[in-house]
């Protein structure tokens, strides 16, 4: 419980009492009640010309169905005395856990998704971030890997309270593989936030969930004060070099729905489940090696596991948050020998994907499962010859709520580490975190 504190402001020819308690703001008599603190975004005290002096709160306050809406209050305070100590509480409150006025590195893929990224930026995000006091530097990226480009060069990183994408999950990619490419391991500390530009925005799926996923101003929101948290990132080799991932690694129908269907970019997310549909009506086979180290095999085990996981999750403090600070490559690269507990899979498969996060976008959610810094993937295997294509489609339909780890054609898995080996190139892609 929060210290009583009041304001007395005239609203039209009513005086009122602005009252902040109980971590609730509740105006008095006034048109709007109980506009939940974490959402104000700043307050600000303004003596007018005649010598009276108002009090401007900005907040976001609840909108239509789960969206939320940029208000400015505007009072003229009766008295004045107590107007700058008021401000300052609420402020206070306001902010508790986390930096007011933060600087955001802001990067924008102008060709995310249906392309309106910049469009969606300057209208809705834009004056957020603004009443919320965070200063702005802003990147329109100019093309593959210019985000990775700019991160890996940057001299002044260390002067960012966030990095800011604007976009769908390959510019976060692209954000995360420039951060753990530079030579300065220190500034890979710093938060990633995203606003959903793109066509699948895994990541702000999973942060926010599915029902307010299409809201840019609860992604906002979540930049101004959310409190970091730790994901594990995954360390890929393949021939030509070492990548990193946060999301996901895949081959077969899974991979082939989001690569093969770039050319449908335009009809939005709807190109994915298109993409697997052809995957099964073609009856699409994929040949393989895989190498795989297991954690847990067992779906019950691995269900019961979660579940505990997540009953003991708490809240952290910002200050516990230690970022990326290290990189602990366990095993080796794709040239060393094949470890003895490891064991070798070789039958043809239908699908293979692994992830660190639940979700892969709004509607799938592949790994029911996943906990973030668990250390270990989640790993989906659909064997080729067990599964009929009406079985694949009802399984299509249940990734939707996760159910479909249930099927027996379908195993899930808990893994330290795998190595894929396709046995032709021709045949279907790997998509790490979405891409090629
Ligand atoms: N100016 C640009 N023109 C074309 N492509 C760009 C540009 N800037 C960045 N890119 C590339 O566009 C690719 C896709 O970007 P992004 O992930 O933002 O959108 P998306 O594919 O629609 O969304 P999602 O990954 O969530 O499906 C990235 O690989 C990125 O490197």
């Amino acid at each position: 419980m929060t210290e009583e504190r009041s304001l007395q402001v005239k609203s039209g020819n009513t005086t009122i009492n602005l009252t902040f308690s109980n971590e609730i703001l509740s105006i008095a008599g006034a048109r709007r009640t109980d506009i939940p603190s974490r959402n104000i975004l700043d307050v600000a005290l303004k003596p007018s010309p005649a010598g009276t002096t108002h009090v401007d709160i900005q907040a976001l306050v609840p909108f239509k169905v789960n969206k939320l809406k940029l208000n400015n209050f505007n009072y003229e305070v009766v008295q004045s005395q107590s107007a700058d100590s008021w401000v300052e509480f609420v402020k206070n409150v306001a902010y508790q856990k986390v930096k007011p006025n933060k600087h955001l590195k802001i990067f924008i893929n102008p060709n995310s998704g249906t392309g309106k990224a910049v469009k969606i930026f300057e209208k809705e995000v834009k004056p957020i971030f603004d009443a919320a006091g965070c200063k702005c530097d802003i990147v329109v990226t100019n093309g593959r890997d210019d985000a990775k480009r700019k991160i890996i060069e940057a001299s002044d990183l260390q002067n960012y309270d966030a990095i800011v994408v604007v976009s769908g999950d390959g510019i976060v990619h692209e954000v995360v593989n420039g951060l753990l490419s530079r030579k300065d391991e220190s500034f890979i500390k710093i938060p990633i936030g995203v606003i959903p530009a793109g066509s699948g925005n895994a990541l702000n799926v999973c942060l926010h969930g599915e029902t307010i996923n299409s809201s840019m101003q609860h992604s906002a929101l979540t930049i101004i004060k959310g409190v970091p948290m730790d994901v594990d990132i995954c360390s890929i080799t393949q021939e030509d070099g070492e990548y990193f991932s946060f999301l996901s690694q895949t081959y077969g129908a899974t991979a082939d729905c989001d690569l093969r269907t770039e050319n449908l970019r335009w009809i939005g997310d709807s190109r994915f489940t298109l993409g697997v549909l052809m995957a099964i009506l073609e009856g699409r086979r994929y040949e393989w090696e895989m190498a795989i180290k297991y954690s847990e095999k067992n779906k019950d085990i691995i269900k019961q596991n979660y579940k505990k996981a997540y009953a003991e999750q708490k809240p952290k403090d910002v200050s516990d948050s230690e970022g990326i600070v290290k990189i602990e490559r366990k095993y080796g690269s794709v040239n060393d020998p094949i470890p003895k507990d490891w064991e070798i899979l070789s039958d043809d498969i239908f699908a293979f994907y692994s992830g660190k996060l639940p979700w892969v976008g709004k509607g799938a959610i592949p790994f029911p499962c996943a906990l973030p810094n668990d250390g270990l993937m989640d790993v989906i295997i659909v064997n080729r010859d067990k599964i009929s294509r009406l079985r694949a489609i009802s399984m299509m339909q249940k990734i939707a709520k996760g159910t479909h780890i249930d099927l027996e054609e379908v195993d899930y898995y808990k893994v330290e580490a795998f190595r894929l080996t396709p046995k032709s190139r021709d045949v279907g892609y790997i998509s790490i975190d979405g891409e090629k």
